[in-house]
């Protein structure tokens, strides 16, 4: 008897999405079956090591597709681990996959969007819906005697049952809505298997139907071999191309890849790919990361995070080794010698392919730097071992550079100022704010050029980067950035002590106005425009810092900036002619307020702030 149950509430949802939203590119359903089928051998022939009896005497791995153009059918059938009654209830009822979840949340009800997004995500088996107003799946699970089968119109509920199933594995029955005609026409199958499954390890098999003399039989449509394992020179760019998109699920083809057959000590295959384009999900915290790992062409897990670190998680690929065990798990990866080995020279291909896209292909590189440059920056901090490697790859905006363009740390030491010895740096919530930042002034008066830093990452990268070929990292918003050097004026020395006299009492009292807010106030080198800027001490946590450990929800005490201001500013000639306190008050908050401002970070008391500036900017009228 067979048993009718409900879907669970997502799976009602992503459903009717597919049912009545997907017009275009409906043929994906095809690549999401072909895909389980191959899954499901690759988990047969795994389990299969420790049980040969599971394969029941067929350890021939094959996917075929027919047709029954009468009965407007299109079957999909495998001979992989099948499915028990309870695993057809969980993963054909439910939604047990996160990706999937997490697919649904980010669905925008563009029909085109979201159909490129399954495509990402993958959403499985349920895009069968698109193509078929009944699906009906057969099931033995391999080493099991009873068969299960699965019964649904796609519309809340399904119906379930035993079955006697002779061979193992999974058979699914599409029968067509009325017009889906085209899969259920050879030549449109034909071309739909091939671009999905040309370099699936496994024979995809396509019927062909009895013609005249022909009686009709099985052709195999793809290659059946992986291409990783192919040598290089017979590889075609459009097959490279081809895998990419299986193990990317990216429309776009890659960037550049890099194909290597490593033989001697340890023996293995790679295939990497440096994608055109940032996933969805780059920043997520449990993004996709990793390689496909292979051992001897059998296919052991996907996202092996262990392969490759995190600052190279946009890297997609393959690796086939010859020397791990094929019972390896993901535990047992943490510490594998092999699995270290084959990770420090996976990193070095990385970044060597890098390296030259760099120097041959600066468009290429550009493009690369505009999808990943953050996220390679990572790689300063977390692995020091290939430091100056990750280094030549970094590139900057400047107060020099223009638009879009960037420059290297090795272009900007070449292009250092006479007398300069030290870098120098901003760092900002944006280009705009860096540019506009009061302490680029004195920079900017005497033509030194300054790194502007606008990604999240730079204030840790730049931690842990304190020198580049023998020039120390300064950051310009810090007490002890010492133009003293470069200012070329004999006289300075005098006039720095004649104007610091000039302000003694003045910023007396401002430092008595602003009391705990500030650590001290003191005449500036650095501006000439603004009339004022708030610096830290030399070892004290940057603003841009502390703002950034904020907002990711740390409770930091802060430091107390110190403020520096220009006298040759109008406020100050203004402050030291201001005998009246109330009036002083105002500018001092005024000044420090400012400062606060021009620096890209919030007030505390923004009300005030406009109050305050009112009262001065009314108090003539
Ligand atoms: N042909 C099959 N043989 C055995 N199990 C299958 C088969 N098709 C699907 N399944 C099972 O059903 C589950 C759900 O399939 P579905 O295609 O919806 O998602 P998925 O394959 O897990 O996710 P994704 O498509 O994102 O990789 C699979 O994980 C697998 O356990």
């Amino acid at each position: 008897m067979a048993e009718t149950r409900e879907f669970q509430a997502e799976v009602k949802q992503l459903l009717h999405l597919m049912i009545h939203s997907m017009y275009s590119n409906k043929e994906v359903f095809l690549r999401e079956l072909i895909s389980n089928a191959s899954d499901a051998t690759d988990k047969l022939r795994f389990e299969a090591l420790k049980d040969p009896a599971l394969l029941e005497g067929d350890a021939e791995y094959k996917v075929e597709i027919e047709v029954r153009k009468d009965a407007r059918e299109l079957i999909i059938r495998d001979n992989g681990i099948g499915m028990s009654e309870q695993e057809v209830i969980e993963n054909l009822g439910t939604i047990a996959n996160s990706g999937t979840r997490k697919y649904l949340e980010a669905l925008s009800g563009d029909e085109k969007k979201d159909s490129q997004l399954i495509g990402q995500f993958g959403v499985g088996f349920y895009s069968s819906f698109i193509v078929a107003d009944q699906v009906t799946v057969n099931t033995r699970r391999a080493g099991q005697e009873q068969g299960v089968r699965w019964v649904s119109a796609g519309e809340g509920d399904y119906t379930i049952e035993p079955v006697d199933k002779a061979t193992r594995g999974t058979e699914i029955v599409l029968h067509l809505r009325d017009g889906e005609d085209e899969f259920l026409e050879h030549t449109r199958l034909r071309h739909v298997i091939h671009k999905y499954s040309e370099h699936l390890s496994l024979p995809v098999r396509l019927h062909r139907p009895a013609d005249g003399e022909d009686e009709g039989g099985y052709d195999t449509v793809n290659q059946g071999t992986a291409l990783w394992a192919r040598p290089k020179a017979d590889v075609k760019d459009e097959e490279y191309h081809d895998l990419y998109r299986q193990l990317s699920y990216d429309p776009e083809p890659p960037l550049t890849w890099s194909h290597n057959k490593v033989e001697g000590n340890l023996e293995y295959s790679s295939l990497l790919y440096i994608p055109a384009k940032p996933p969805f999900d780059l920043w997520d915290r449990d993004s996709r990361r990793g390689l496909k790992l292979y051992v001897q062409r059998v296919f052991i897990m996907d996202d092996a995070e262990k392969l490759l670190p995190s600052y190279l998680r946009f890297v997609r690929g393959v690796i086939d080794s010859n020397d791990l065990p094929l019972n390896v798990s993901r535990e047992l990866l943490q510490s594998h010698r092999v699995i270290d080995k084959i990770r420090a020279a996976s990193i070095k291909r990385v970044l060597s392919v890098l390296g030259d896209l760099a120097k041959n292909d600066a468009d290429k590189f550009a493009r690369f730097y505009d999808a990943f440059g953050p996220v390679i920056k990572e790689g300063v901090v977390e692995d020091p071992d290939n430091r100056d490697k990750i280094i030549d790859l970094l590139r900057f905006h400047t107060t020099r550079t223009e638009g879009q363009a960037r420059i290297s740390l090795r272009d900007y030491v070449e292009r250092m100022a006479k007398g300069q010895e030290d870098i120098y740096y901003l760092t900002a919530e944006n280009l705009t704010t860096a540019k506009a930042s009061p302490h680029l002034e004195a920079f900017a008066k005497r033509d030194i050029e300054v790194l502007l830093l606008t990604d999240r990452v730079d204030e840790w990268m730049v931690n842990a980067l304190p020198e580049f070929d023998g020039k120390t990292l300064k950051s310009v918003v810090r007490g002890d950035v010492d133009l003293g050097k470069l200012i070329e004026d004999p006289q300075a020395e005098g006039e720095k002590a004649r104007v610091e006299a000039l302000y003694k009492d003045v910023i007396e009292r401002v430092q008595g106005v602003l009391g705990e807010r500030v650590e001290s106030v003191r005449v500036s080198q650095r501006l000439t425009e603004s009339p004022s800027c708030l610096v830290v001490a030399d070892n004290a946590m940057s603003r841009h810092l502390e703002q950034l450990l904020r907002q990711a929800g740390e409770a930091i005490p802060g430091n107390k900036p110190i403020l520096e201001i220009n006298p040759d500013h109008p406020m100050m000639t203004r402050m030291r002619e201001t005998l009246d306190d109330d009036e002083f008050e105002d500018l001092s908050h005024l000044l420090f307020e400012q400062a606060v401002l021009a620096e890209g970070s919030q007030l505390d008391d923004p009300a005030s702030f406009v109050k305050r500036l009112n009262r001065l900017v009314f108090k003539g009228a």
